[in-house]
C-alpha cells in the first residue's frame, strides 16, 4: 500500500517505521517545513493518507484529502467541533474517512468496558463518577480526545450526568474530566466510580506510542479502497 503521511512528528515517524516494516511504501511526507508539497498531484500517488498534526491544522488537511479523493485516516485530536463537517464531506464525496481519538487496541477494548460499566452503574446513584487523563506537557489539547470519547460514552449511559466539564464539577449533573500534564506520559486514562462504601476504577496506561501507531496502520489497511465514514470498531470487529 502507498501511504502519504500528513504530519511527521512523534506519531508520523512511528507510523512510518511500523508501515515500512509491514511492507508498505511511504510516498509523501508532509511536515511543517514542506507544506507547499501537499498538492493534489503529490497526494494522488498515495492509496491512503494518515494525518497526525495538530488541533489547528487537522480539518484543513483532512478536507484537502477528501477534496482530492484520497481516503484519509486522522488521529489528530482537539478538533471535534469540525468533525461532523468532515464526515459530511466524506459521505457527499464518496471518499473514505476514519477518525479515532485513540487507535490502540487496548484503548478500544477499554472503550467497550467503559460503556458496559456505565450501563451497570446507571441504577446505582450513590456512586459519583469522575474521569482523569495524564499526558506529556507538549500536548496541545485538553481534555484529551480519548477522555472526551470516554465522557461521551458515560453520558450516553448514565442519565444522571448531563454534560462533561474540563476541571472540577460545579453541579451534580456535571461529569468532571481532570487533565494533568506530566512528562513523559504517553497517555493514561482513569474512570472512577466512588461511594462511601467502595470505589470501582478502570485504568488504561499506554507505555509508549506503538499501540497508537500500529492501530493507525491497521486502520489505513482497512480504509484503502473504501468510501464514506468508518470507525475503529469496524476495523477491530467489535
Ligand atoms: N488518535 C490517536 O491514537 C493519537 C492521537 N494523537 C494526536 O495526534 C496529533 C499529533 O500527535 P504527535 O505526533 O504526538 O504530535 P507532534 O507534535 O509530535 O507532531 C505533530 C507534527 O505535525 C506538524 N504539523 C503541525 N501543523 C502541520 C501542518 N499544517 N501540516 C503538516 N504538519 C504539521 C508539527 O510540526 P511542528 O512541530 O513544527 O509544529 C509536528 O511535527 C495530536 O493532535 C495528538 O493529540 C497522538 C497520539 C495518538
Ligand atoms: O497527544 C497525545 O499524545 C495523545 N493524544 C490522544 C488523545 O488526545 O486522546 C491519544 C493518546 O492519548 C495520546
Amino acid at each position: 500500500m502507498r501511504i502519504a503521511l500528513i504530519g511527521y512528528g512523534k506519531m508520523g515517524q512511528m507510523i512510518e517505521s511500523i508501515a515500512v516494516a509491514k511492507g508498505h511504501e511511504i510516498v509523501l511526507k508532509i511536515h511543517i517545513d514542506n507544506t507547499e508539497d501537499f498538492t493534489r498531484e503529490n497526494l494522488g500517488k498515495a492509496d491512503v493518507a494518515i494525518e497526525f498534526t495538530s488541533p489547528h491544522s487537522a480539518f484543513a488537511n483532512v478536507s484537502k484529502c477528501l477534496e482530492w479523493g484520497v481516503p484519509v485516516v486522522s488521529g489528530s485530536t482537539g478538533w471535534n467541533a469540525q468533525l461532523p463537517e468532515a464526515k459530511q464531506m466524506a459521505e457527499a464525496k464518496g471518499v473514505g474517512f476514519l477518525h479515532a481519538s485513540n487507535f490502540s487496541v487496548g484503548v478500544n477494548v477499554f472503550f467497550e468496558v467503559n460503556k458496559q460499566l456505565a450501563r451497570l452503574m446507571a441504577a446505582h446513584e450513590d456512586y459519583e463518577v469522575t474521569l482523569r487523563e495524564v499526558h506529556h506537557t507538549a500536548k496541545l489539547d485538553a481534555p484529551s480526545g480519548t477522555a472526551v470519547t470516554l465522557a461521551e460514552q458515560v453520558l450516553a449511559n448514565l442519565t444522571r450526568k448531563k454534560e462533561w466539564v474540563n476541571g472540577e464539577a460545579n453541579a451534580a449533573e456535571q461529569l468532571a474530566i481532570i487533565s494533568e500534564r506530566v512528562d513523559p506520559a504517553p497517555g493514561t486514562h482513569y474512570v472512577k466510580y466512588s461511594s462511601d462504601i467502595d470505589d470501582i476504577e478502570i485504568i488504561h496506561t499506554a507505555h509508549n506510542r506503538k499501540g497508537f501507531a500500529s492501530g493507525a496502520v491497521l486502520a489505513a489497511e482497512f480504509l484503502a479502497g473504501k468510501k464514506g465514514v468508518h470507525t475503529m470498531s469496524e476495523v477491530l470487529g467489535f
